[in-house]
């Protein structure tokens, strides 16, 4: 996407084969800074300390991270301590995991010397088809507001949760890019954005790109989305997803679920955008299968932002010494989701569903 007229990809080699760059996504809305990524356990903080966030571009620092790895010691020994060092940064995206074993597979049988290499030109690949992949989400999903736009007057409300945008992937977003597609198109949309706590990655990010790309959007509190809906002020609700299981059970950012049952209750349309490598194919009940996110109590104890004067400060916002939960993320039932916007087009959230759109994964009897 574009940032001040040049676009940008949120992870790409540096010019100066020095390492791996990406956008520094603390830092947002209030500086656009990029970083280098010269070594494995830099590519490991910056995915643990969401400097990069989002399932789809975790699983491309991790490629890159372990070429990274593969440039300081392709052996077999280290490739397999990369690997699972990598993979332990965040339990629930399972792109992070797909990213792993697909670079890995690649190595494995090659010469240590040939291994930095084709690890970089897996890694890129991995980021090439994201790309591909998150543009034609948008398409497929861009026809499901422009048939809402078909049946009513003025612009096309659309309620996201989190940041499920270009920041998320390579390029384009997830549960964004379909918005960003219609609107390119001359479509009425208008966003409602979910702050979402406590990591605020809406009112921070989400808002951060619809402003960059003129999107027209409205920044509200996580818990005004039912009261939004009950109102008639929601036409579809579009969000991503970090794993999703081959029965269509939806693991999104926490509150996620609680949006879901308010859209049920309001029939509201409530889709999910994801890629082909986002989907577990290995689980059939994610509320019981997918390993939830605990994250640290300081996420939610306090909240870093910038003051009038321009300054970033970080305030307490918690009573002191009271005891706090932070997990990060829930898993919306199949049976809320009315549809699974993917690569290959929308499929009903269910096993049937997505083996139309990816027959190759059908088991043999
Ligand atoms: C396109 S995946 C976006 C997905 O990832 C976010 O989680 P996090 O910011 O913690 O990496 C959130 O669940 C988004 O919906």
């Amino acid at each position: 996407m574009k940032i001040d007229g040049r676009h940008y990809r949120t992870i790409f080699p540096a010019p100066d084969g020095g390492g791996i760059c990406v956008i520094d996504q603390t830092r947002l809305p209030f500086a656009f800074e990029t970083k280098v990524l010269a070594s494995e356990a830099e590519a490991a903080v910056a995915i643990r300390t969401m400097i990069v966030r989002g399932a789809p571009l975790i699983g491309a620092t991790a490629a890159y991270g372990l070429a990274l790895a593969m440039r300081e010691d392709p052996s077999d020994r280290n490739l397999d301590g990369a690997r699972s060092r990598l993979a332990a940064t965040r339990p629930t995206a399972i792109n992070l995991r797909w990213a792993l074993d697909r670079v890995a597979g690649v190595l494995q049988p090659l010469s240590a010397k040939e291994r930095e290499a084709a690890a970089f030109a897996e890694a890129a690949r991995i980021a090439d088809e994201d790309v591909a992949s998150c543009r034609a989400i948008g398409e497929h999903g861009a026809a499901l507001i422009a048939e809402i736009a078909r049946r009513k007057a003025g612009p096309v409300n659309v309620l996201t949760h989190c940041n499920a945008g270009w920041l998320a992937t390579v390029d384009w977003g997830t549960a964004l890019a379909p918005i960003y597609v219609a609107h390119d198109a001359g479509l009425a949309v208008h966003v409602w954005v979910d702050e979402t706590r406590p990591r605020n990655q809406g009112a921070a990010l989400t808002a951060f790109e619809l402003n960059a790309h003129g999107v027209p959007h409205t920044v509200i509190a996580d818990n005004a989305g039912g009261h939004l809906m009950q109102h008639g002020q929601v036409d579809l609700c579009i969000v991503g997803s970090d794993r999703t299981t081959s029965t269509g059970d939806v693991c999104n950012k926490i509150g996620t679920y609680l949006k879901a049952l308010a859209a049920r209750d309001c029939g509201v349309p409530f889709y999910a955008a994801l890629p082909f490598s986002t989907i577990d194919w290995t689980l059939t009940d994610g509320v019981a299968g997918i390993p939830i996110e605990e994250r640290d109590a300081r996420e939610v104890t306090h909240l870093t932002g910038r003051t009038d004067e321009g300054a970033f400060a970080t305030v307490a916002v918690v009573s002191p010494g009271s005891p706090v939960a932070n997990p990060a993320f829930d898993v919306t039932p199949a049976r809320l989701v009315t549809g699974i916007i993917t690569e290959r087009g929308v499929a009903e959230a269910t096993p049937e569903g997505l083996l139309g759109l990816y027959p190759e994964r059908r088991v043999a009897a």
